[in-house]
């Protein structure tokens, strides 16, 4: 007889793949990269070092990482079919359904779409982690009446997508902290958009299939779009008193507060958000205004006294894109596609080792007899 599972409500808990990609070891307090602690990571590697991490095994050696870049360069462009698309989006289309899009028209483009084998699968990956930028940008500036961006080769991968987001140059501080970011945003697990990404590869779905899912499911608020949330919170509040009341009467009314709790952490501070709430120091101090600082700092003792609750990642690179001049809607595309290498990893092993996820229920609907002829 068929004994009754356990149902684990949000899958919390359950250990749903085996991988050698990452880990969050709570215990020893690292997010395991291919075996590196991301957060020391973040302090000496650039993001191409994560990309050849994450889709070589290894950390490059100087004349790899060149080598990646000049791969990535080389898949920049998106064809003018797609940027076609977006003119025809309503201007209200967040940027992640415009990249949704984006993405999923890419596929068609692809000759080797149906090739899943772990070298086709890395040359999606290349072709995605040099589009996706592009995409971000200009389905924005496209959406908007703004001219389209070309990429500037000249610049390294970070300060091109910087570029394309913003119009200008970075300094060398605001590429080092926007290229920081997109490594502490690289790979995370198992989230909700990865899980998503897994889910959909393990029918045989291809690479564009699978990230145009986890795009879908990175954009809700409990995922990646809680870095907008975030912004637009502060944004409200303009001051630490009102802040303070915004929280107080969020709590009040049982409400969460974006950038607060994480399914893995919830207990603990996020490990990569330090690093965010140190960028925006440093950007406060450049730029002499400490307000947004001040504001997080408050926000994080009242939530801290209140629930116990500390920042995800979310909370500080939210203010820190904004100081750094990003417009808002694209702080969660911006995440998507840092992400996108840690998703491309993701789908390559689960091809390469594949089990379809079809998981069971626990049913509490009724069970009735059909009358005939009534
Ligand atoms: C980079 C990232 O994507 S990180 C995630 C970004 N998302 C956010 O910042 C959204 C805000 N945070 C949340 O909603 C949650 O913390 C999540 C979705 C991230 C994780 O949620 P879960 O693991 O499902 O935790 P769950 O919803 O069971 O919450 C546990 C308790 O903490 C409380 N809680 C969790 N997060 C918050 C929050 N942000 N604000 C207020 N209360 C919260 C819940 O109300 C619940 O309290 P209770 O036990 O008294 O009912
Ligand atoms: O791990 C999670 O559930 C969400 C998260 O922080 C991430 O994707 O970076």
């Amino acid at each position: 007889m068929e004994t009754e599972q356990k149902f684990y409500p949000g899958l919390d808990g359950v250990v749903a793949a085996e991988t050698k990609i990452s880990f969050l070891d709570t215990l020893q307090g690292e997010i395991v990269i291919q075996g590196y602690d991301l957060i020391e990571l973040s302090k000496t590697k650039e993001y191409l070092d994560i990309v050849h991490l994450l889709l070589a095994g290894e950390l490059p050696s100087i004349e790899e990482k060149a080598a990646l870049e000049e791969v990535l360069k080389g898949e920049y462009d998106v064809p003018k079919e797609i940027l076609d698309i977006f003119k025809l989006l309503p201007s209200n289309t967040h940027p992640m359904d415009a990249l949704r899009t984006g993405l999923s028209s890419l596929a068609g483009f692809d000759q080797q779409i149906d090739d899943s084998t772990v070298e086709a699968n890395r040359k999606k990956a290349f072709k995605l982690l040099g589009k996706v930028p592009n995409l971000v940008a200009n389905s924005y500036r496209v959406i908007h009446q703004q001219d389209v961006v070309a990429p500037l080769p000249e610049l390294s991968y970070s300060a091109n997508f910087f570029y394309m987001i913003t119009g200008k140059k970075p300094t060398p501080l605001e590429e080092k902290i926007f290229d920081r970011s997109l490594v502490l945003y690289s790979e995370h697990e198992m989230p909700n958009s990865t899980f998503t990404a897994r889910v959909i590869a393990s029918t045989k779905s291809d690479m564009y299939g699978a990230l145009t899912g986890a795009v879908a499911s990175l954009k809700g608020n409990l995922h990646g779009g809680a870095n907008e949330a975030v912004m637009y919170m502060l944004l409200e509040a303009k001051t630490v008193a009102e802040f303070e009341k915004v929280l107080q009467t969020k709590l009040a009314n049982n409400d969460r507060i974006m950038g607060f709790g994480h399914r893995v952490y919830m207990k603990k501070i996020d490990p990569r958000a330090t690093i965010m709430k140190d960028a925006l120091r440093q950007l406060c101090e450049i730029q002499g205004d400490d307000l947004l600082y001040q504001m997080c700092e408050a926000g994080e003792k009242i939530m801290e006294r209140e629930k116990g609750i500390y920042p995800n990642l979310d909370y500080y690179a939210a203010p820190v894109y904004w100081m750094l001049g990003i417009p808002i809607p694209l702080y969660t595309p911006i995440f998507y596609s840092s992400r996108t290498v840690g998703l491309c990893a993701h789908v390559m092993e689960q091809h390469a080792n594949n089990r379809l996820f079809r998981p069971r229920v626990h049913y509490t609907g009724e069970r009735r007899a059909i009358i005939i002829n009534q």
